[in-house]
Protein backbone atom coordinates (compact mmCIF):
# COMPACT_ATOMS: atom_id res chain seq x y z
CA UNK A 1 0.00 0.00 0.00
CA UNK A 2 1.32 3.77 -0.76
CA UNK A 3 1.01 6.07 1.97
CA UNK A 4 0.81 9.74 1.43
CA UNK A 5 4.39 11.72 1.62
CA UNK A 6 4.50 14.30 4.41
CA UNK A 7 4.25 16.97 1.69
CA UNK A 8 0.26 15.53 0.86
CA UNK A 9 0.14 15.16 4.42
CA UNK A 10 0.53 18.61 5.25
CA UNK A 11 -1.02 19.61 1.64
CA UNK A 12 -4.06 18.32 3.53
CA UNK A 13 -3.93 18.37 6.85
CA UNK A 14 -3.00 22.14 7.71
CA UNK A 15 -6.28 23.40 5.53
CA UNK A 16 -8.41 20.82 7.90
CA UNK A 17 -7.36 22.12 11.42
CA UNK A 18 -8.06 25.38 9.80
CA UNK A 19 -11.55 24.88 8.62
CA UNK A 20 -12.31 22.87 11.99
CA UNK A 21 -11.06 25.44 14.45
CA UNK A 22 -12.49 28.42 12.48
CA UNK A 23 -16.26 26.14 12.47
CA UNK A 24 -15.66 25.19 16.43
CA UNK A 25 -14.43 28.88 17.14
CA UNK A 26 -17.07 31.02 15.17
CA UNK A 27 -20.24 28.60 16.71
CA UNK A 28 -19.10 28.98 19.98
CA UNK A 29 -18.31 33.02 19.63
CA UNK A 30 -21.76 33.18 17.94
CA UNK A 31 -24.35 31.35 20.47
CA UNK A 32 -27.01 33.40 20.76
CA UNK A 33 -30.86 33.67 21.96
CA UNK A 34 -32.43 33.13 18.75
CA UNK A 35 -34.28 29.74 18.50
CA UNK A 36 -32.16 27.55 15.78
CA UNK A 37 -34.10 25.19 13.79
CA UNK A 38 -34.86 22.11 15.75
CA UNK A 39 -32.13 19.87 16.38
CA UNK A 40 -29.27 21.93 15.83
CA UNK A 41 -27.87 23.60 18.98
CA UNK A 42 -24.91 21.33 19.88
CA UNK A 43 -21.92 22.15 17.95
CA UNK A 44 -21.98 18.45 16.16
CA UNK A 45 -25.67 19.14 15.23
CA UNK A 46 -25.27 22.56 13.81
CA UNK A 47 -22.38 21.36 12.00
CA UNK A 48 -24.83 18.59 10.21
CA UNK A 49 -27.12 21.27 9.17
CA UNK A 50 -24.72 22.94 7.52
CA UNK A 51 -23.46 20.37 5.43
CA UNK A 52 -27.26 19.27 5.25
CA UNK A 53 -28.03 22.99 3.67
CA UNK A 54 -26.03 22.17 0.86
CA UNK A 55 -27.16 19.27 0.05
CA UNK A 56 -30.97 19.56 0.79
CA UNK A 57 -31.48 22.78 1.42
CA UNK A 58 -35.39 23.66 1.51
CA UNK A 59 -35.25 20.67 4.03
CA UNK A 60 -33.93 22.69 6.58
CA UNK A 61 -35.85 26.19 5.63
CA UNK A 62 -39.13 24.23 5.86
CA UNK A 63 -37.86 23.12 9.49
CA UNK A 64 -37.18 26.53 10.37
CA UNK A 65 -40.27 27.97 8.78
CA UNK A 66 -42.87 25.29 10.45
CA UNK A 67 -41.04 26.57 13.78
CA UNK A 68 -42.06 30.39 13.98
CA UNK A 69 -44.10 31.64 10.89
CA UNK A 70 -43.58 35.25 11.87
CA UNK A 71 -40.33 35.95 13.35
CA UNK A 72 -36.36 34.99 12.64
CA UNK A 73 -35.00 31.86 12.59
CA UNK A 74 -31.33 31.16 12.28
CA UNK A 75 -29.41 27.96 11.42
CA UNK A 76 -25.46 26.93 10.91
CA UNK A 77 -23.60 27.45 8.23
CA UNK A 78 -20.12 26.77 7.44
CA UNK A 79 -17.97 29.63 9.37
CA UNK A 80 -21.48 31.76 10.25
CA UNK A 81 -24.62 31.91 11.40
CA UNK A 82 -27.78 33.11 9.02
CA UNK A 83 -30.60 34.50 9.66
CA UNK A 84 -33.36 34.02 8.08
CA UNK A 85 -36.75 36.27 8.06
CA UNK A 86 -40.44 35.29 7.56
CA UNK A 87 -43.61 37.08 7.03
CA UNK A 88 -44.52 40.32 5.45
CA UNK A 89 -43.67 43.25 8.14
CA UNK A 90 -40.40 41.47 8.44
CA UNK A 91 -39.37 41.41 4.87
CA UNK A 92 -40.40 45.02 4.22
CA UNK A 93 -38.01 46.34 7.33
CA UNK A 94 -35.13 44.00 5.47
CA UNK A 95 -35.44 45.71 2.22
CA UNK A 96 -36.17 48.84 3.22
CA UNK A 97 -33.10 49.58 5.43
CA UNK A 98 -30.06 51.14 4.08
CA UNK A 99 -26.98 49.94 3.18
CA UNK A 100 -24.85 51.65 5.75
CA UNK A 101 -26.87 49.04 8.18
CA UNK A 102 -27.52 46.21 5.87
CA UNK A 103 -25.29 45.46 2.75
CA UNK A 104 -26.23 43.64 -0.22
CA UNK A 105 -22.76 44.08 -2.16
CA UNK A 106 -21.40 42.92 1.32
CA UNK A 107 -23.59 39.73 1.29
CA UNK A 108 -22.98 39.37 -2.53
CA UNK A 109 -19.03 39.65 -1.94
CA UNK A 110 -19.08 36.70 0.56
CA UNK A 111 -21.58 34.85 -1.72
CA UNK A 112 -19.19 34.96 -4.53
CA UNK A 113 -16.23 35.68 -2.77
CA UNK A 114 -16.00 38.72 -5.30
CA UNK A 115 -12.81 40.09 -4.01
CA UNK A 116 -11.34 37.11 -5.83
CA UNK A 117 -13.60 36.36 -8.31
CA UNK A 118 -14.71 40.11 -9.61
CA UNK A 119 -11.94 42.22 -8.28
CA UNK A 120 -11.71 44.53 -5.13
CA UNK A 121 -13.78 47.34 -7.49
CA UNK A 122 -16.87 45.48 -7.23
CA UNK A 123 -17.35 45.98 -3.76
CA UNK A 124 -15.45 49.17 -2.57
CA UNK A 125 -17.01 51.17 -6.00
CA UNK A 126 -20.10 49.13 -7.08
CA UNK A 127 -20.35 52.57 -9.48
CA UNK A 128 -21.86 49.45 -12.14
CA UNK A 129 -25.10 49.92 -10.21
CA UNK A 130 -25.68 53.47 -10.66
CA UNK A 131 -24.81 52.86 -14.41
CA UNK A 132 -27.64 50.03 -15.00
CA UNK A 133 -30.53 52.16 -13.21
CA UNK A 134 -29.91 55.24 -14.96
CA UNK A 135 -27.95 55.20 -18.36
CA UNK A 136 -28.57 51.63 -19.50
CA UNK A 137 -32.47 51.32 -18.13
CA UNK A 138 -33.12 54.60 -20.27
CA UNK A 139 -31.33 54.10 -23.08
CA UNK A 140 -33.62 50.80 -23.46
CA UNK A 141 -36.15 51.49 -26.27
CA UNK A 142 -33.71 53.84 -28.31
CA UNK A 143 -31.25 50.76 -28.36
CA UNK A 144 -34.14 47.86 -28.94
CA UNK A 145 -34.21 47.77 -32.26
CA UNK A 146 -30.45 46.29 -32.04
CA UNK A 147 -31.55 43.82 -29.32
CA UNK A 148 -34.33 42.87 -31.34
CA UNK A 149 -31.70 42.24 -34.40
CA UNK A 150 -29.44 40.42 -32.26
CA UNK A 151 -32.46 37.83 -31.16
CA UNK A 152 -33.16 37.12 -34.64
CA UNK A 153 -29.77 36.16 -35.63
CA UNK A 154 -28.79 34.98 -32.27
CA UNK A 155 -31.86 31.87 -32.15
CA UNK A 156 -30.94 31.32 -35.52
CA UNK A 157 -27.51 30.59 -35.16
CA UNK A 158 -27.54 29.06 -32.27
CA UNK A 159 -30.31 26.74 -32.76
CA UNK A 160 -29.27 25.91 -36.24
CA UNK A 161 -31.97 24.60 -37.19
CA UNK A 162 -33.38 23.88 -40.90
CA UNK A 163 -36.58 23.78 -42.68
CA UNK A 164 -39.13 22.54 -40.02
CA UNK A 165 -37.49 19.41 -38.75
CA UNK A 166 -37.85 18.74 -35.06
CA UNK A 167 -34.27 19.02 -33.07
CA UNK A 168 -33.44 17.82 -29.77
CA UNK A 169 -31.84 20.98 -27.59
CA UNK A 170 -29.95 20.96 -24.78
CA UNK A 171 -32.05 24.19 -23.74
CA UNK A 172 -29.75 26.07 -20.68
CA UNK A 173 -26.04 26.35 -22.70
CA UNK A 174 -28.63 27.51 -25.59
CA UNK A 175 -29.95 29.89 -23.60
CA UNK A 176 -26.85 30.77 -22.61
CA UNK A 177 -25.36 31.73 -25.82
CA UNK A 178 -28.63 33.38 -27.34
CA UNK A 179 -28.35 35.47 -23.92
CA UNK A 180 -24.80 36.48 -24.01
CA UNK A 181 -25.35 37.88 -27.63
CA UNK A 182 -28.17 39.67 -27.51
CA UNK A 183 -27.04 41.50 -23.89
CA UNK A 184 -23.61 42.41 -25.46
CA UNK A 185 -25.79 43.73 -29.05
CA UNK A 186 -27.27 46.08 -26.28
CA UNK A 187 -23.73 46.68 -24.63
CA UNK A 188 -21.82 47.16 -27.42
CA UNK A 189 -23.50 46.65 -30.88
CA UNK A 190 -21.38 45.04 -33.90
CA UNK A 191 -19.18 43.15 -34.21
CA UNK A 192 -17.91 42.74 -30.99
CA UNK A 193 -21.14 41.43 -29.70
CA UNK A 194 -20.57 38.41 -31.96
CA UNK A 195 -17.00 37.77 -30.89
CA UNK A 196 -17.21 33.88 -30.14
CA UNK A 197 -13.97 34.63 -27.81
CA UNK A 198 -15.03 37.37 -26.15
CA UNK A 199 -18.37 36.53 -25.62
CA UNK A 200 -17.40 32.97 -24.09
CA UNK A 201 -14.67 35.17 -21.84
CA UNK A 202 -17.81 36.43 -20.59
CA UNK A 203 -19.63 33.51 -19.93
CA UNK A 204 -17.37 31.59 -18.55
CA UNK A 205 -16.01 34.50 -15.82
CA UNK A 206 -19.41 33.94 -14.88
CA UNK A 207 -19.12 30.04 -14.38
CA UNK A 208 -16.15 30.97 -12.03
CA UNK A 209 -17.65 33.17 -9.90
CA UNK A 210 -21.21 31.30 -9.69
CA UNK A 211 -19.33 28.06 -9.36
CA UNK A 212 -15.70 29.22 -7.87
CA UNK A 213 -17.23 31.56 -5.41
CA UNK A 214 -19.09 30.14 -3.64
CA UNK A 215 -16.63 27.16 -3.04
CA UNK A 216 -14.03 29.53 -1.96
CA UNK A 217 -16.50 30.75 0.44
CA UNK A 218 -16.65 27.33 1.97
CA UNK A 219 -13.13 27.55 2.99
CA UNK A 220 -12.07 29.36 5.86
CA UNK A 221 -11.23 32.82 5.70
CA UNK A 222 -7.32 32.36 6.36
CA UNK A 223 -7.45 30.09 3.31
CA UNK A 224 -9.11 32.26 0.42
CA UNK A 225 -6.46 34.80 0.21
CA UNK A 226 -3.90 31.54 -0.91
CA UNK A 227 -6.08 29.59 -2.78
CA UNK A 228 -8.38 32.48 -4.41
CA UNK A 229 -5.82 33.62 -6.96
CA UNK A 230 -5.84 30.14 -7.77
CA UNK A 231 -9.29 29.27 -7.99
CA UNK A 232 -10.41 32.32 -10.03
CA UNK A 233 -8.57 33.30 -13.13
CA UNK A 234 -9.78 37.05 -12.96
CA UNK A 235 -6.38 38.66 -13.82
CA UNK A 236 -5.79 36.34 -16.78
CA UNK A 237 -9.38 36.77 -18.26
CA UNK A 238 -8.85 40.59 -17.45
CA UNK A 239 -6.18 40.47 -19.40
CA UNK A 240 -7.65 38.24 -22.31
CA UNK A 241 -10.77 40.55 -22.82
CA UNK A 242 -8.52 43.43 -22.83
CA UNK A 243 -7.81 42.68 -26.28
CA UNK A 244 -11.31 42.91 -27.30
CA UNK A 245 -12.29 46.15 -24.88
CA UNK A 246 -8.77 47.95 -24.67
CA UNK A 247 -8.15 50.18 -28.04
CA UNK A 248 -12.09 50.74 -27.43
CA UNK A 249 -11.54 52.02 -24.11
CA UNK A 250 -8.24 54.07 -25.21
CA UNK A 251 -10.22 55.05 -27.89
CA UNK A 252 -13.18 56.58 -26.32
CA UNK A 253 -10.91 57.80 -23.38
CA UNK A 254 -8.78 59.84 -25.96
CA UNK A 255 -11.62 61.94 -27.98
CA UNK A 256 -13.22 62.75 -24.80
CA UNK A 257 -10.03 63.99 -23.47
CA UNK A 258 -9.43 65.83 -27.31
CA UNK A 259 -13.21 66.95 -27.13
CA UNK A 260 -15.05 66.66 -23.70
CA UNK A 261 -17.68 64.31 -22.05
CA UNK A 262 -20.33 65.12 -24.89
CA UNK A 263 -18.08 64.69 -28.08
CA UNK A 264 -19.92 64.44 -31.22
CA UNK A 265 -20.96 60.83 -32.47
CA UNK A 266 -19.78 59.27 -29.17
CA UNK A 267 -21.07 55.77 -29.32
CA UNK A 268 -24.67 55.54 -27.12
CA UNK A 269 -23.36 52.09 -25.48
CA UNK A 270 -21.60 50.40 -22.45
CA UNK A 271 -18.31 51.92 -22.34
CA UNK A 272 -19.70 55.53 -22.31
CA UNK A 273 -23.28 54.64 -20.20
CA UNK A 274 -20.14 53.96 -17.64
CA UNK A 275 -18.10 56.34 -18.21
CA UNK A 276 -21.03 58.43 -17.75
CA UNK A 277 -21.26 57.72 -14.01
CA UNK A 278 -17.45 57.05 -12.84
CA UNK A 279 -14.71 59.33 -11.65
CA UNK A 280 -11.15 59.12 -11.06
CA UNK A 281 -9.64 55.39 -10.61
CA UNK A 282 -13.00 54.35 -12.25
CA UNK A 283 -12.41 55.65 -15.36
CA UNK A 284 -9.20 53.68 -16.26
CA UNK A 285 -9.36 50.63 -19.07
CA UNK A 286 -8.80 47.90 -16.69
CA UNK A 287 -11.53 49.34 -13.90
CA UNK A 288 -13.44 50.09 -16.97
CA UNK A 289 -13.01 46.58 -18.70
CA UNK A 290 -13.54 44.70 -15.12
CA UNK A 291 -16.73 46.20 -14.78
CA UNK A 292 -18.25 44.56 -18.25
CA UNK A 293 -17.27 41.33 -17.00
CA UNK A 294 -18.86 42.21 -13.76
CA UNK A 295 -22.18 43.51 -15.87
CA UNK A 296 -21.88 40.36 -17.96
CA UNK A 297 -21.91 37.99 -14.75
CA UNK A 298 -24.55 39.68 -13.25
CA UNK A 299 -26.84 39.61 -16.58
CA UNK A 300 -26.04 36.34 -18.37
CA UNK A 301 -26.79 33.58 -16.08
CA UNK A 302 -29.61 35.29 -14.75
CA UNK A 303 -31.70 35.66 -17.45
CA UNK A 304 -30.43 32.49 -19.13
CA UNK A 305 -31.75 30.62 -16.44
CA UNK A 306 -35.58 32.05 -16.51
CA UNK A 307 -35.34 31.59 -19.85
CA UNK A 308 -34.57 28.48 -19.62
CA UNK A 309 -37.30 27.93 -16.99
CA UNK A 310 -39.43 29.67 -18.80
CA UNK A 311 -39.24 27.00 -21.85
CA UNK A 312 -39.22 24.47 -19.42
CA UNK A 313 -42.82 25.68 -18.08
CA UNK A 314 -43.97 26.27 -21.54
CA UNK A 315 -43.08 22.67 -22.48
CA UNK A 316 -44.77 20.90 -18.91
CA UNK A 317 -47.46 23.19 -19.46
CA UNK A 318 -48.64 23.54 -23.04
CA UNK A 319 -51.81 24.65 -22.95
CA UNK A 320 -50.18 28.30 -22.39
CA UNK A 321 -48.22 28.20 -26.10
CA UNK A 322 -51.58 29.07 -28.29
CA UNK A 323 -52.81 31.79 -26.29
CA UNK A 324 -49.62 33.70 -26.17
CA UNK A 325 -49.10 33.16 -29.39
CA UNK A 326 -51.71 34.92 -30.58
CA UNK A 327 -51.27 37.44 -28.39
CA UNK A 328 -48.07 38.08 -29.89
CA UNK A 329 -48.68 38.23 -33.92
CA UNK A 330 -51.55 40.18 -33.12
CA UNK A 331 -49.55 42.68 -31.21
CA UNK A 332 -46.60 43.15 -33.38
CA UNK A 333 -49.36 43.12 -36.36
CA UNK A 334 -50.43 45.83 -34.73
CA UNK A 335 -47.31 47.42 -33.36
CA UNK A 336 -44.32 46.02 -34.97
CA UNK A 337 -41.31 44.79 -32.89
CA UNK A 338 -40.73 47.98 -30.55
CA UNK A 339 -40.17 48.30 -26.81
CA UNK A 340 -44.00 49.74 -26.30
CA UNK A 341 -45.36 46.74 -28.23
CA UNK A 342 -43.80 44.54 -25.24
CA UNK A 343 -46.09 46.45 -23.12
CA UNK A 344 -49.37 45.07 -24.65
CA UNK A 345 -48.29 41.38 -24.02
CA UNK A 346 -50.10 40.90 -21.21
CA UNK A 347 -50.18 36.80 -21.36
CA UNK A 348 -46.26 36.35 -21.76
CA UNK A 349 -45.59 39.24 -18.78
CA UNK A 350 -48.15 37.15 -16.67
CA UNK A 351 -46.52 33.47 -17.52
CA UNK A 352 -43.05 34.81 -17.63
CA UNK A 353 -43.79 36.50 -13.36
CA UNK A 354 -45.50 32.92 -12.76
CA UNK A 355 -42.04 30.99 -13.74
CA UNK A 356 -40.20 33.22 -11.87
CA UNK A 357 -42.23 33.24 -8.93
CA UNK A 358 -42.58 29.10 -8.99
CA UNK A 359 -38.64 29.19 -9.69
CA UNK A 360 -37.43 30.54 -6.86
CA UNK A 361 -33.80 30.58 -5.01
CA UNK A 362 -33.77 29.12 -2.01
CA UNK A 363 -32.58 32.46 -0.09
CA UNK A 364 -32.92 35.92 -1.65
CA UNK A 365 -32.36 39.60 -0.14
CA UNK A 366 -29.20 38.50 1.35
CA UNK A 367 -27.81 40.96 3.49
CA UNK A 368 -24.76 41.41 5.46
CA UNK A 369 -25.50 43.64 8.97
CA UNK A 370 -22.47 46.21 8.74
CA UNK A 371 -24.09 48.74 11.48
CA UNK A 372 -21.62 47.56 14.73
CA UNK A 373 -25.05 47.53 16.63
CA UNK A 374 -26.56 45.38 14.14
CA UNK A 375 -29.93 45.77 12.90
CA UNK A 376 -33.00 46.51 14.90
CA UNK A 377 -36.72 45.16 13.56
CA UNK A 378 -39.29 47.74 14.89
CA UNK A 379 -40.21 45.09 17.50
CA UNK A 380 -37.10 45.55 18.68
CA UNK A 381 -35.65 42.03 17.70
CA UNK A 382 -31.75 42.70 16.94
CA UNK A 383 -29.75 40.77 14.96
CA UNK A 384 -26.25 41.13 15.25
CA UNK A 385 -22.80 42.74 13.46
CA UNK A 386 -21.01 40.81 11.05
CA UNK A 387 -23.96 38.35 10.52
CA UNK A 388 -25.91 37.56 7.30
CA UNK A 389 -29.84 37.81 7.11
CA UNK A 390 -32.35 36.43 4.05
CA UNK A 391 -35.43 35.78 3.42
CA UNK A 392 -36.64 31.95 1.92
CA UNK A 393 -37.51 32.57 -1.53
CA UNK A 394 -39.94 29.13 -1.93
CA UNK A 395 -41.39 30.00 1.48
CA UNK A 396 -42.65 33.62 0.68
CA UNK A 397 -43.43 32.59 -2.93
CA UNK A 398 -45.55 29.18 -2.67
CA UNK A 399 -46.84 30.93 0.80
CA UNK A 400 -50.91 31.16 0.67
CA UNK A 401 -51.09 33.09 3.68
CA UNK A 402 -48.82 36.11 2.39
CA UNK A 403 -50.73 35.75 -0.64
CA UNK A 404 -54.07 36.15 0.23
CA UNK A 405 -52.77 39.69 1.72
CA UNK A 406 -51.68 40.69 -1.65
CA UNK A 407 -53.41 38.96 -4.39
CA UNK A 408 -57.66 38.29 -3.46
CA UNK A 409 -58.17 36.39 -6.52
CA UNK A 410 -59.59 33.27 -5.25
CA UNK A 411 -57.07 30.80 -7.57
CA UNK A 412 -54.10 32.89 -6.08
CA UNK A 413 -55.01 32.14 -2.67
CA UNK A 414 -56.13 28.58 -3.06
CA UNK A 415 -53.51 27.01 -5.23
CA UNK A 416 -49.98 29.09 -4.65
CA UNK A 417 -48.05 25.92 -5.82
CA UNK A 418 -49.56 25.42 -8.80
CA UNK A 419 -48.22 26.57 -12.29
CA UNK A 420 -51.14 28.83 -13.60
CA UNK A 421 -49.19 31.30 -16.50
CA UNK A 422 -52.43 33.16 -16.53
CA UNK A 423 -52.87 34.25 -13.41
CA UNK A 424 -52.28 37.68 -13.40
CA UNK A 425 -53.46 38.50 -17.29
CA UNK A 426 -56.87 36.56 -16.32
CA UNK A 427 -57.08 39.03 -13.46
CA UNK A 428 -56.28 41.83 -15.93
CA UNK A 429 -58.92 40.34 -18.49
CA UNK A 430 -61.93 40.04 -15.68
CA UNK A 431 -61.34 43.67 -14.55
CA UNK A 432 -61.77 44.91 -18.13
CA UNK A 433 -63.59 48.00 -18.22
CA UNK A 434 -63.44 49.31 -14.62
CA UNK A 435 -62.08 52.53 -13.77
CA UNK A 436 -58.53 52.94 -12.66
CA UNK A 437 -59.19 52.83 -8.88
CA UNK A 438 -60.61 48.89 -9.47
CA UNK A 439 -57.36 48.68 -11.40
CA UNK A 440 -54.57 50.15 -9.67
CA UNK A 441 -53.47 46.61 -7.89
CA UNK A 442 -52.58 45.04 -11.33
CA UNK A 443 -50.10 47.95 -11.96
CA UNK A 444 -48.17 45.94 -9.62
CA UNK A 445 -47.87 42.99 -10.56
CA UNK A 446 -46.09 43.46 -13.90
CA UNK A 447 -42.66 40.77 -14.55
CA UNK A 448 -40.55 43.94 -13.10
CA UNK A 449 -42.72 44.71 -10.54
CA UNK A 450 -41.53 43.89 -7.00
CA UNK A 451 -42.90 43.10 -3.77
CA UNK A 452 -42.64 41.53 -0.13
CA UNK A 453 -44.68 38.60 -1.90
CA UNK A 454 -42.52 38.44 -4.83
CA UNK A 455 -38.89 38.64 -4.61
CA UNK A 456 -37.44 37.19 -7.75
CA UNK A 457 -35.60 40.46 -8.78
CA UNK A 458 -35.31 41.11 -5.15
CA UNK A 459 -37.23 43.92 -3.35
CA UNK A 460 -36.57 47.48 -1.47
CA UNK A 461 -33.50 49.40 -1.59
CA UNK A 462 -31.34 47.38 -3.31
CA UNK A 463 -33.92 45.24 -6.17
CA UNK A 464 -32.41 43.93 -9.62
CA UNK A 465 -31.80 47.84 -11.13
CA UNK A 466 -31.31 45.12 -14.73
CA UNK A 467 -35.21 43.77 -14.10
CA UNK A 468 -36.46 46.10 -16.96
CA UNK A 469 -34.14 44.89 -19.51
CA UNK A 470 -34.05 41.67 -18.80
CA UNK A 471 -37.77 41.35 -19.02
CA UNK A 472 -37.52 43.61 -22.18
CA UNK A 473 -34.73 41.17 -23.47
CA UNK A 474 -36.84 38.15 -22.38
CA UNK A 475 -40.51 38.86 -23.35
CA UNK A 476 -38.90 39.61 -26.92
CA UNK A 477 -37.03 36.74 -26.88
CA UNK A 478 -40.35 34.28 -25.58
CA UNK A 479 -42.51 36.00 -28.69
CA UNK A 480 -39.81 35.60 -30.99
CA UNK A 481 -39.89 31.85 -30.20
CA UNK A 482 -43.52 31.18 -30.25
CA UNK A 483 -43.76 33.16 -33.62
CA UNK A 484 -41.10 31.42 -35.17
CA UNK A 485 -40.78 27.98 -33.57
CA UNK A 486 -42.67 24.88 -32.31
CA UNK A 487 -41.79 23.45 -29.02
CA UNK A 488 -42.96 20.77 -27.11
CA UNK A 489 -41.37 18.51 -24.16
CA UNK A 490 -38.62 15.85 -24.53
CA UNK A 491 -40.86 13.52 -21.79
CA UNK A 492 -43.56 14.20 -19.71
CA UNK A 493 -41.45 14.58 -16.59
CA UNK A 494 -40.29 18.85 -16.07
CA UNK A 495 -36.53 18.55 -15.74
CA UNK A 496 -35.99 18.43 -12.28
CA UNK A 497 -34.11 21.93 -10.65
CA UNK A 498 -30.70 21.39 -8.97
CA UNK A 499 -30.59 23.41 -5.11
CA UNK A 500 -27.05 23.89 -3.93
CA UNK A 501 -27.55 25.92 -0.79
CA UNK A 502 -28.91 29.07 -1.29
CA UNK A 503 -29.35 28.64 -5.50
CA UNK A 504 -31.67 27.19 -7.45
CA UNK A 505 -30.91 26.63 -11.15
CA UNK A 506 -32.78 24.81 -14.05
CA UNK A 507 -31.88 21.80 -14.82
CA UNK A 508 -28.67 22.05 -17.32
CA UNK A 509 -29.05 18.82 -19.10
CA UNK A 510 -32.67 19.38 -19.93
CA UNK A 511 -34.07 19.28 -23.17
CA UNK A 512 -36.73 20.51 -25.57
CA UNK A 513 -37.64 19.76 -29.42
CA UNK A 514 -37.78 22.74 -31.46
CA UNK A 515 -38.77 23.17 -34.92
CA UNK A 516 -38.98 25.76 -36.96
CA UNK A 517 -42.55 27.35 -38.02
CA UNK A 518 -43.69 27.48 -42.06
C1 LIG B 1 -34.02 37.58 -15.13
C2 LIG B 1 -32.86 38.13 -14.90
C3 LIG B 1 -32.43 38.66 -13.59
C4 LIG B 1 -32.77 38.25 -12.33
C5 LIG B 1 -33.70 37.13 -11.93
C6 LIG B 1 -32.06 39.11 -11.40
C7 LIG B 1 -32.17 39.02 -10.03
C8 LIG B 1 -31.52 39.86 -9.15
C9 LIG B 1 -31.66 39.79 -7.72
C10 LIG B 1 -32.52 38.78 -6.96
C11 LIG B 1 -30.87 40.75 -7.19
C12 LIG B 1 -30.67 41.06 -5.69
C13 LIG B 1 -31.79 41.97 -5.22
C14 LIG B 1 -31.89 42.09 -3.73
O1 LIG B 1 -31.12 41.46 -3.02
O2 LIG B 1 -32.80 42.83 -3.24
C15 LIG B 1 -30.22 41.44 -8.28
C16 LIG B 1 -29.33 42.48 -8.13
C17 LIG B 1 -28.69 43.10 -9.18
N1 LIG B 1 -28.89 42.86 -10.52
FE1 LIG B 1 -30.17 41.52 -11.33
N2 LIG B 1 -31.30 40.00 -12.11
C18 LIG B 1 -31.50 39.77 -13.44
C19 LIG B 1 -30.93 40.45 -14.50
C20 LIG B 1 -30.03 41.49 -14.37
C21 LIG B 1 -29.43 42.19 -15.48
C22 LIG B 1 -29.73 41.93 -16.95
C23 LIG B 1 -28.57 43.13 -14.94
C24 LIG B 1 -27.70 44.15 -15.63
C25 LIG B 1 -27.78 44.53 -16.85
C26 LIG B 1 -28.66 43.01 -13.49
C27 LIG B 1 -27.96 43.78 -12.60
C28 LIG B 1 -28.06 43.70 -11.23
C29 LIG B 1 -27.28 44.52 -10.30
C30 LIG B 1 -26.23 45.58 -10.68
C31 LIG B 1 -27.69 44.14 -9.01
C32 LIG B 1 -27.17 44.69 -7.66
C33 LIG B 1 -28.16 45.74 -7.15
C34 LIG B 1 -27.79 46.34 -5.79
O3 LIG B 1 -27.04 45.69 -5.05
O4 LIG B 1 -28.29 47.44 -5.47
N3 LIG B 1 -29.55 42.00 -13.19
N4 LIG B 1 -30.65 40.89 -9.47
Amino acid sequence: MNFPDSDTLLLYAVPSICWAASICWLLYRQRSAFPGIPGSDGLISSYLVALRFLRRPNEVIVLGCNQDRNGVFRFARLFNWEYVVVGRKRVVELAAAPSNILSAVEALADTFQTDYTLGLEFRINPYHIGMVQGPLTRNLSRCFPRVRDEIVHAFDHVLGLHENVWNLVQIFPASIQVVARTSNRLFFDLPICRESEYLQLCIDNAVVVFTRGPMLCRLPKVLRPVLGPFLSPRKRTLRQVLKFLGPLIDERLEQEKRYGRNWPGRPNDLISWLLDVSEGEGRTKPVLAQRVLIINAVAIHTSAMTLTNALYDLTTYPEHILPMREEAESVIAAQGWTKAALNDMHKIDSFLRESMRLNINTLQLRRKVVAKDGFRFSDGTTIPYGSFISVPGKATHYDPGTHSIALDADIYISLPNVFDGFRLSRLREERHGLDASGCSDLFTRHMISTAPEHIAFGHGQHACPGRFFAATELKAMLAHMLINYDIKAETDIRPPEICIAEATMPNPQGKIWIRKRE
